[in-house]
């Protein structure tokens, strides 16, 4: 049994660090960055209870990669992330990181527990050997220290010290301002924060990520309802019916989300956008596929091809092959090239030859986004 939580704040929009990929999802062979961290971690001390704060739009996901810990929606800024997580902790003491600092060493876990027990909060710091200026004006650099993370403190005194309206950065700055004890201990270079793109490469400990492919595959299945616009990939297809369906029924669509989503093992389109949601009545499949292309970028993937068949024995598809791609194309942010479309018909067949409506079978292919 362990007085002590750790939570990992990993709920950040990676707005500064500028690559394809959030920071928390790049690749370490085949684990995510936050996994990684977490595991790291993990094995630096005993913990009553690990939390992983992950971004509303992931936590699905997260989940996906390991039981063993508590996963809690984020919130709009790092201090609401950290108040959400608060809430999970009923340790005395509380550990806190940011994903960022990536390559923190044992040393300054150890450095933290040494000192536990006494002071509110302990902070690993670094000192400055820089001269630094301030507001123009050359100031005395050993009254400067740069803090770092994971930061130790008495939760119920973070917990007062967090419930306020004032903004502050980090758990030390909040618990400072209720006059709470500070104890600065010795930081490391090697915890530096990646908030920048090029940043990455001052953590050559981090090791590429693997050069595995994922396929996924997609199927939907879509009814004729007269009197509605059809549209198939994106386009408008000259009809007097459409595709009954809660969304705007765009059969091809769906099943391409599917086929990404497969690929990404991140389960099924209704998962993001259930049927039953009075929101995706009507829907604009483009917006849908636009959203899980965002997804599948973030949490680290890039698309490598995919390819796709439409069962249909009406309307013609091949007059709008051409103009589908395109679309696809676009929304995807992938060249023509790895695009491929084929139409056939169901030979008078089953619901397809009947012309009851329209099938579209994807596969998908994915690869890590390379950021080393
Ligand atoms: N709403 C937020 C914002 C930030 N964080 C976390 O707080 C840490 C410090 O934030 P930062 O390094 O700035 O990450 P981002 O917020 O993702 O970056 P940016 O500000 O560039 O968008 C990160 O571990 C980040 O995931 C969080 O959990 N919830
Ligand atoms: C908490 C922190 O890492 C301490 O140095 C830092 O303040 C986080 O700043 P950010 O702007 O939220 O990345």
């Amino acid at each position: 049994m362990s007085d002590l939580t750790l939570i990992v704040l990993c709920a950040g929009n990676s707005t500064r660090f500028q690559h394809k990929a959030k920071k928390q999802w790049l690749r370490i062979e085949n684990e995510p960055l936050w996994l990684n961290v977490t595991k790291r971690l993990s094995g630096f001390a005993q913990f009553e209870k690990i939390i992983v704060t992950a971004h509303k739009n992931e936590i699905g996901y997260m989940q996906n990669f390991d039981d063993d810990y508590t996963y809690v929606t984020g919130g709009e800024t790092r201090q609401e992330s950290m108040a959400n997580s608060l809430k999970e902790v009923t340790t005395k003491y509380v550990m806190v990181t940011d994903v960022a600092r990536a390559c923190v060493p044992k040393s300054v876990i150890d450095n933290l527990l040494n000192e536990k027990g006494v002071d509110d909060c302990i902070v690993p710091v670094l000192d400055v050997s820089d001269t630094v200026i301030y507001n123009e004006n050359t100031i005395n650099r050993d009254n400067v220290k740069l803090i770092q993370t994971p930061q130790l403190s008495k939760t119920e005194i973070l917990k007062k010290a967090l419930n306020t309206t004032t903004e502050f950065t980090d758990d030390s700055s909040a618990i400072n301002a209720i006059n709470g004890s500070i104890k600065y201990v010795k930081g490391s270079i090697k915890s530096k924060k990646l908030t920048h793109g090029d940043e990455i490469h001052d953590m050559p400990s981090l090791k590429p990520a693997s050069n595995n492919f994922f396929t996924g595959t997609g199927i939907d299945i879509h009814q004729f309802e007269d009197g509605k616009k059809m549209y198939l990939g994106g386009v408008e297809i000259p009809c007097d019916y459409g595709f009954k369906a809660h969304s705007d029924g765009d059969v091809l669509i769906h099943s391409v989300i599917d086929a990404l989503l497969g690929a990404a093992g991140a389960g099924d389109i209704g998962e993001f956008f259930p049927d039953t949601d009075p929101k995706y009545k009507g829907a604009d499949s483009k917006l849908l596929l636009q959203e899980i292309v965002e997804f599948i970028y973030n949490v680290g993937y890039e698309i490598v091809n995919i390819d796709l068949t439409i069962l249909a024995q009406q309307p013609k598809i091949n007059p709008f092959k051409k103009d589908i791609k395109k679309k696809l194309s676009e929304i995807l942010a992938l060249e023509k090239q790895f695009i491929n479309i084929k139409a056939t018909t169901g030979e008078k067949m089953g619901f397809v030859g009947r012309k009851e409506g329209v099938a579209v079978q994807s596969i998908a292919t994915l690869k890590y986004y390379k950021w080393k």
